[in-house]
């Protein structure tokens, strides 16, 4: 008699709290069309950028990627000309180079998705990371994203029709957690995460929005060349998450960028993490955020023990 009380009462509890849940989250959800729109992807001529600019093409949107080296960005227009028989525009750009930054944005016409993915890794303990190595990163990753959206912003907010636009981050699940020899890309990709956190707020009323990619370690040139040096500990930790292909990366990426979602987990592992390091993040999702506030206690147990194993595995390997 009792049990069958108890089991009606969480049941009224638990549907309270989605309908709860469904009329607070904001910003409220939304759609981003692709098809017909103008999608402009940095580092888009190698790997995850690459793949995602093939996808966003057969779906029919006008593509332009950029890029530094001007042989792979051409090399990429022709593999995406001949998987999908459409032309993307090209531009050879350092983004770390605002006046050239902005230049190019300006050249290719009002941006409907800006996917700020391009990023340098370099797998090491920060004391033999060399200067140079560690400002390349911050200014790449960290310092060539704002560079895209202060160059890219005002066209955005002033764009001639009021559909849902959106800027898109490329983090990294080493953007949710700490992982030995990453520390300074550690930094650059959890900076990106107050960027969007902050930018979202300021430009929500202009119908702009905003999502955060945190992909697995995912085979692609960049990877391959990172792995040649990577510390045994960076290998031990990283393996905890399952590896994944770009081109799978690139559609968790676009079906996240099509929802408008804040937060864009690819695989099992990101799920948890995202669960876990919800903090202040907006959510769009009535069921995601029932699902954080139902399961971020006992993933955070998970998380303890995954941390008691790595901390295992420094000493191991430091005594
Ligand atoms: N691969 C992985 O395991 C993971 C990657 N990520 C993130 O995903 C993103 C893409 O990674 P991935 O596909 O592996 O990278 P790749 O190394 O395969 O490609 C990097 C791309 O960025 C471009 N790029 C690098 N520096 C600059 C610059 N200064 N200005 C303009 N473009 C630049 C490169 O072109 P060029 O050199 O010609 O400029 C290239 O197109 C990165 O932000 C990375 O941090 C996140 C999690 C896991
Ligand atoms: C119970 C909860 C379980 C959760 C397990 C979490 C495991 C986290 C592993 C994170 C791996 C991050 C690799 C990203 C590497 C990267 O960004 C690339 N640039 C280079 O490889």
């Amino acid at each position: 008699m009792a049990d069958i009380h108890f089991s009606y009462l969480a049941f009224g509890v638990l549907t309270f709290l989605l309908i709860f849940l469904k009329l607070i989250i904001r910003p409220h959800p939304t759609k981003i069309p692709i098809k017909s729109r103008h999608v402009f992807i940095t580092g888009g001529s190698s790997g995850i950028g690459l793949a995602l600019a093939r996808q966003v093409a057969a779906e029919g949107a006008r593509v332009t990627i950029l890029a530094r080296d001007r042989n792979k960005l051409e090399q990429a227009k022709n593999s995406i000309r001949l998987s999908t028989g459409i032309d993307v525009n090209i531009l050879s750009v350092d983004v770390c180079d605002f006046q050239a930054v902005k230049e190019a944005v300006e050249s290719a016409g009002p941006i409907d998705v800006l996917v700020c993915n391009q990023g340098v890794f370099v797998a090491q303990e920060i004391v033999n990371q060399d200067m140079k190595e560690i400002q390349g990163m911050i200014d790449v990753n960290l310092t060539g994203t704002v560079n895209l959206v202060k160059a890219a912003l005002p066209g955005m907010k002033n764009r001639s029709d009021r559909k849902p636009v959106s800027i898109t981050f490329m983090s990294s699940q080493a953007g949710q957690v700490g992982i030995y020899g990453y520390a300074v890309y550690l930094a650059t990709k959890f900076g990106l995460r107050g960027l969007a956190e902050a930018l979202q707020q300021e430009v929500i009323a202009d119908n702009i929005h905003v999502s955060l990619i945190f992909p697995p370690e995912t085979d692609t040139p960049g990877l391959t060349k990172a792995k040649k040096m990577m510390p045994r500990l960076t290998s031990i930790m990283a393996a905890c998450s399952s590896a994944m292909q770009a081109d799978e990366v690139a559609n968790k990426a676009l079906n996240g960028i099509k929802s408008g979602s804040f937060f864009v987990f690819c695989n099992l592992e990101g799920l948890l993490l995202s669960i876990v390091t919800a903090g202040f993040s907006p959510q769009r999702s009535y069921f995601m955020a029932f699902v954080e506030v139902i399961f971020s206690g006992l993933v955070r147990i998970g998380v303890l023990c995954v941390q008691w194993t790595w901390y295992g595995s420094i000493e191991k390997l430091h005594a």
